[in-house]
């Protein structure tokens, strides 16, 4: 069992380091899946359980995987795969597992996923996924839990997505890349986590053009090469640390954060009085007035990133005033305001919106992370209580933050990993 130990009253100042970006090294592990010769080479890697995750099950289809941690870097052989099942235990505890499905396909003819995990946010459907697989030419089979795909070669069609989802936009590129023909994707993701696997991609020798337009074309090339790409800087985890110097009233530098990828994120925050400065690779942030409070609407990239949702609910319980939250991705994403409410908040919920009657002062407890960002927001929650705040399972906000204990307690923050027996 892994848990934090968060002591408030300590404004954040300092330098901290931004992780490379778990939506965007998913997705490259999958991609590097799809090279039958070589090796690849992944730099700047996060160092999170999700990505530990991935090792194993890149190794239970057997690629050979060296981590090195020191290093942040992935060094991948994926020139014998040898089984196309991606087992329940491993597949159903992170979602990025469902970013192999492309490359058995394409080496071994045949994906069976026993099971996808992720954070439990409510619905997480991949009926666009399938039916896009269908359209390039692939069998999907459902047998209880388990959904057997087959493909004999994929040919180009023309695809498009209800709602641009992210995965979907990245398994549909990576299904399309090696199949024969043109395919083209309509209302594609515009993340930049999905540039980056599009600019690993086309190292790679993939055909790919309209990224970020909404409207992706993918020409069928016969094979791709393994690179070495340096993963992005994490948006979410800048969003993050950002917050934490916004809530404490400090004043942090961020190295390798890009506001550009913050989208709206950035104008709310500075709406709720948190300052940024760009000075080149090192973003600067600081709030040192009273803090305001916001309305946010969650949504695709630019858009206000569901991801930051439970974080900046936590900032604006301290802000003075009603903030008004409508979540629009996900449809269960409100598990914090009963926990945040357990430390002192004032928090109405009902269906996908909530208002945040601030400022209350927090008060520390023992809560529980429901989900990867809840359980960040209740960091956040804890370095602005008083006392001390627990929070359980660490294990979900590791899935996602790097070193955290020691990247915040470089800042002047009282937090402490613990783990014990469970
Ligand atoms: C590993 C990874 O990159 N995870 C991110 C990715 O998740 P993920 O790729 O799973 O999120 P999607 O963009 O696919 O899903 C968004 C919404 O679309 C719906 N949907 C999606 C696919 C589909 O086939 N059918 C369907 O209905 C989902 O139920 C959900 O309500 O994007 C989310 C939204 O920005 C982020 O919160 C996650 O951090
Ligand atoms: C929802 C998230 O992750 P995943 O899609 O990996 O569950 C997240 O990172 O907040």
């Amino acid at each position: 069992m892994v848990r934090y130990r968060v002591r408030g009253g300590n404004a954040l100042r300092g330098t901290a380091f931004i992780q490379g970006a778990k939506n965007a090294v998913l997705p490259m592990i999958g991609a590097a899946l799809l090279a039958a010769k070589g090796r690849t080479v992944l730099r700047n890697v996060p160092i999170i359980e999700d990505v530990r995750r991935a090792v194993e099950l890149a190794e239970a289809i057997g690629a050979k995987v060296e981590l090195h941690e020191a290093e942040r870097t992935l060094v991948i052989d994926a020139s014998r795969l040898t089984s196309p099942v991606l087992p329940a235990e491993i597949a159903r505890r992170f979602r990025g597992s469902v970013l192999f499905v492309p490359a058995l396909l394409h080496r071994l003819g045949e994906a069976v996923i026993e099971g996808v995990g992720g954070c439990n946010l409510g619905s997480r459907n991949l009926d666009f996924h399938y039916l896009g697989y269908k359209r390039l030419g692939a069998a999907v089979e459902e047998e209880d839990t388990v959904i057997r795909v087959k493909s004999g070669g994929f040919t180009g069609a023309k695809l498009y997505l209800d709602t641009p989802s992210h995965t979907g936009t990245e398994n549909l590129i990576m299904a399309a890349a090696l199949g024969r023909g043109t395919t083209v994707i309509e209302n594609a993701a515009l993340e930049p986590e999905v540039l980056d696997v599009i600019e690993m991609l086309t190292r790679m020798g993939a055909k790919i053009s309209g990224g970020g337009t909404g409207f992706i074309t993918v020409e069928g090339v016969e094979e791709l090469q393994a690179v070495e790409h340096t993963v992005m800087p994490d948006r979410l985890d800048a969003g993050v640390f950002a917050m934490a110097a916004a809530i404490t009233g400090g004043e942090v530098n961020l190295v390798g954060a890009d506001l550009d990828h913050l989208g709206v994120v950035r104008y709310k925050l500075e709406q709720m009085a948190v300052e940024f400065a760009d000075h080149g690779a090192v973003l600067h942030v600081r709030r040192d007035r009273p803090l305001r409070p916001i309305n946010v609407i969650t949504d695709t990239y630019p858009g206000f990133a569901t991801d930051l949702q439970s974080p900046i609910m936590t900032v604006a319980c301290l802000a003075d005033g009603a903030s008004y939250i409508h979540e629009r991705i996900f449809d269960g994403r409100f598990a914090l305001a009963s926990e945040l409410n357990k430390m002192g908040a004032d928090i109405e919920v009902t269906e996908n919106r909530a208002v945040v009657h601030g400022a209350t002062p927090l008060k520390g407890t023992q809560v529980t992370a429901h989900d990867l960002r809840s359980g960040i927001a209740l960091v956040l929650a804890g370095l602005a209580a008083e006392g001390e705040t627990v929070i359980e399972s660490g294990y979900l906000i590791d899935r996602g933050h790097s070193y955290l204990a020691e990247r915040m307690q470089a800042l002047g923050a009282d937090v402490v990993q613990e783990i014990s027996p469970s």
